[in-house]
């Protein structure tokens, strides 16, 4: 089997939700597809009601070939201060036209502010490795790992697009979605994360710097997130730019011209536009910037502002990541 699902940008690229049916009858909820966690999470009928408002939802009762996972839990609290807890249920799930008869569907019983505010979703799907699920006192299988025995091969690729619907495809490398050669890097999955060693980086039409640095490739996370030392050296290239406390990180005049930044996955050259890097207005006439420091997070992620301009290749089988211009 192989599959197609859309992907949707929210304003500005924060996030990118695809259609997810659960349940028989099913229902199609809007999910935000995440390589950086590994919980499949819904919006639920268990919730106050207060914390339903905007969403659509999963009502486990409805649905007739829904089974409690009794005993099982999950609580996840996500790196930006966010989180979600629940029950789990057994039921299917179909993506892209792929069904995956007994996936765990875990529940939300309660959810943090930021999810009900947000109602571009209805919950997220985990694409990270199953070490880092939080179902307790078991782990459940992402649902990308349960789809794995029906795919020709265990593969999903990332095609996010800037302003505009992209896709994601499963079990198969479509080759009209890039252009040149893809160029592969290892993946260390001990931390669960889709995690590699990038080889470098350029500012703009300066010199490459050979270094390695260790970066997640992560759906979930809107901006790209480097070390400081990294971020100070684009930013000194953008004139009237600061690091606000205030605004939460670098800003700059909207009308500045940004560089681009080259990111280096083995010898092949990942450039995102220097467009891609003004992220959203800020006050007055500053914007706030694509590509921020990585202080304070633990680790240096390639979000989407990163992976927007690429065509992605997860390979869960050995596992690596593949990189071709998008
Ligand atoms: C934040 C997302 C997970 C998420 C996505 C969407 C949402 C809303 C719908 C409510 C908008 C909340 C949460 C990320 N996913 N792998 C994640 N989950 N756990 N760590 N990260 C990466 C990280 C970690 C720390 C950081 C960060 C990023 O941005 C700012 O500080």
């Amino acid at each position: 089997a192989q599959g197609s699902v859309t992907a949707s940008p929210s304003q500005y690229d924060g996030e990118y939700d695809c259609p997810v049916t659960v349940g028989t009858p099913g229902v199609t909820l809007p999910l935000d597809f995440d390589t950086g966690s590994s919980d499949l999470w819904v919006f639920s009928s268990e919730l106050p009601a207060s914390e339903r408002s905007g969403h659509a939802y999963y009502t486990s009762s409805s649905s007739s070939t829904s089974k409690l996972d009794s005993g099982e839990t999950w609580d996840i609290s996500y790196g930006d201060g966010s989180g979600a807890e629940g029950n789990i249920y057994i039921d299917k799930v179909t993506i892209g036209g792929i069904t995956v008869t007994s996936q765990a569907v875990e529940a939300a019983e309660s959810v943090s502010s930021e999810f009900v505010s947000d109602t571009s979703n209805d919950g997220l799907v985990g694409f990270a490795f199953d070490s880092i699920n939080t179902a307790s006192p078991n782990h459940v299988q992402t649902w990308f790992g349960n789809a794995e025995a029906q795919l020709a091969s265990p593969v999903f690729t990332a095609n996010l697009k800037k302003g505009k619907a992209g896709n994601y495809n499963f079990g198969y490398i479509d080759s009209s979605e890039y252009t040149g050669s893809i160029t592969y890097a290892t993946i260390n999955s001990a931390n669960g994360f889709w995690e590699f060693s990038a080889s470098g980086y350029a500012v703009g039409s300066g010199a490459f710097s050979s270094q390695s640095i260790d970066v997640i490739a992560d759906t979930g996370t809107t901006l790209i997130y480097l070390p400081a030392a990294i971020v100070k050296a684009y930013y000194a290239k953008v004139s009237g730019s600061s690091n606000s406390a205030s605004a939460g990180g670098y800003i700059f005049p909207c009308s500045a011209t940004l560089p681009s930044l080259t990111i280096g996955i083995g010898s092949y050259k990942a450039v995102v536009p220097g467009t891609f890097l003004n992220y959203a207005p800020n006050t007055g006439s500053t914007c706030f910037g694509g590509l921020q420091s990585n202080a304070g997070i633990g680790l240096s992620i390639l979000g989407d502002v990163f992976l927007k301009s690429q065509f992605v290749v997860f390979n869960q089988g050995v596992p690596k990541i593949g990189f071709a211009p998008g």
